[in-house]
């Protein structure tokens, strides 16, 4: 192992146009590793805290960076994320940000990876990793806080699950997003993207389960394996603290679990994230309860990538799967311990992308090292398919 000897910090853009942080880091030996930070819109209330990008990059600068040039190896990715905590010295990542955070923690798996000459996803899965690939969640049709105007639920995602392979399921998504545009401009409607890509028209959840099925359909005729719907619903957006607020209607609690439970079984959904409010455990507990086995219940919001919220979640017997974003948290390896106490409690780990993305592809590589089932990054735009393009790579090299 070589020592880290340098970290160079920056501002560069993401994908909303909003100022991000990126990180160098280089090694002693001529490692190199570069990543950057992502943005979410609809963040939960848990999320561990991102500060304005130059105020992260000055506290690192002056607490964090000393601490690691010289002093920390790279590859010993424990010992660089135990670092940048104790610079931090807070339990949300409020003294450095959780965005210089991330992007310094990914960025030195990155050059640990460099120095090795493996790529990314064998450094952090090991040479015994599964040998599976995540089967890609794209976002096809979505509103929320991701586009004024559009529909309620957050996204409407296409979920390839029968896919011989990635490739297969990454073009299938494309397809859908494809299909979906044709069905929108068949009814007249018009339909500008969402931050992440996904179509955003001014129609009604409903109508948009009618187009997205439809599209789905029409794919799975030409692809010949089977695709299925999946939702974020970011329920807490939608909840006043009382009750849960569509365009049209309000609902209760106990009618939001009811709604989704029928979304679930009227659409055979593979996947649904965040269908009720964050702190909720008990509403996720009975809606888990009453979907089916083939049914992932995933908490974003309401487990924020973190173990403690996690653990609750497990007592409780909320949702039976977890969205990994390391950015929620602030290293890859809180990331890893969520994955981690997730695996062991029978619940799945979905790593996912946030709707303000750069090109970076640690996501893709973390996927792949750490087995995950699905992996949400989009369907197209260049922030997404920098992800998708890195799994058809890594399909292809593996
Ligand atoms: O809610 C989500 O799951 C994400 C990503 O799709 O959105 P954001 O990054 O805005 O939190
Ligand atoms: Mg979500």
């Amino acid at each position: 192992m070589t020592l880290i000897t340098e970290v160079r910090l920056r501002e560069i853009l993401d994908s909303r146009g909003n100022p991000t942080v990126e990180a160098e880091v280089r090694t002693e030996s001529g490692g190199f590793g570069r990543a950057a930070a992502p943005s979410g819109a609809s963040t939960g209330e848990y999320e561990a805290v991102e500060l304005p990008p130059e105020e992260a990059i000055a506290n690192a600068r002056e607490r964090a960076v000393p601490r690691i040039e010289g002093q920390v190896y790279a590859g010993d990715q424990r010992t660089v994320d135990r670092t940048l905590h104790g610079a931090d010295g807070t339990d949300d990542f409020s003294g450095i940000g959780a965005n210089v955070a991330v992007a310094v923690s990914m960025a030195a798996a990155k050059a640990g990876a460099d120095m090795l000459g493996a790529p990314l996803y064998q450094h952090l899965g090991g040479a015994f990793r599964g040998d599976g690939f995540p089967t890609p969640l794209g976002n096809v049709v979505g509103g929320g806080e991701h586009a004024a105007d559009a529909t309620d639920i957050q996204e409407f995602l296409a979920a390839p699950v029968g896919a011989p392979s990635v490739t297969d399921a990454v073009f299938a998504n494309a397809a859908v997003h494809g299909a979906v545009a044709d069905l929108l401009a068949e009814r007249d409607i018009p339909a500008a993207k969402g931050d992440e890509g996904a179509w955003a028209p001014s129609v009604t959840d409903e109508e948009a389960f009618a187009i997205v099925s439809a599209a789905i359909e029409s794919v799975e005729d030409e692809v010949g394996f089977e695709i299925r719907m999946g939702l974020d619903v970011a329920a807490s957006e939608l909840f006043d603290g009382e009750q849960y607020v569509y365009a049209d209607t309000t609902r209760t609690p106990d009618e939001q679990i009811e709604y989704v439970a029928e979304l679930a079984s009227d659409y055979d959904l593979a996947y649904i994230e965040d269908p009720l409010d964050e702190d909720d455990y008990e509403g996720f507990a009975e809606l888990t309860g009453r979907v089916s086995d083939e049914t992932l219940v995933c908490g974003d919001d309401l487990f924020v990538t973190n173990t403690e919220r996690l653990a609750t979640g497990i007592e409780t017997g909320a949702a039976n799967s977890i969205l990994i974003k390391p950015n929620q948290i602030g290293t890859l390896s809180d990331a890893f311990d969520a994955i981690e106490l997730a695996r062991e409690n029978g619940y799945d780990a979905v790593v996912s992308h946030r709707s303000g993305e750069t090109e970076d592809t640690t996501i893709a590589h973390l996927a792949v090292a750490t087995d995950a089932p699905f992996i949400k990054t989009g369907a197209v735009g260049g922030e997404r398919t920098a992800k998708l393009n890195e799994l058809i790579r890594i399909e292809a090299n593996a």
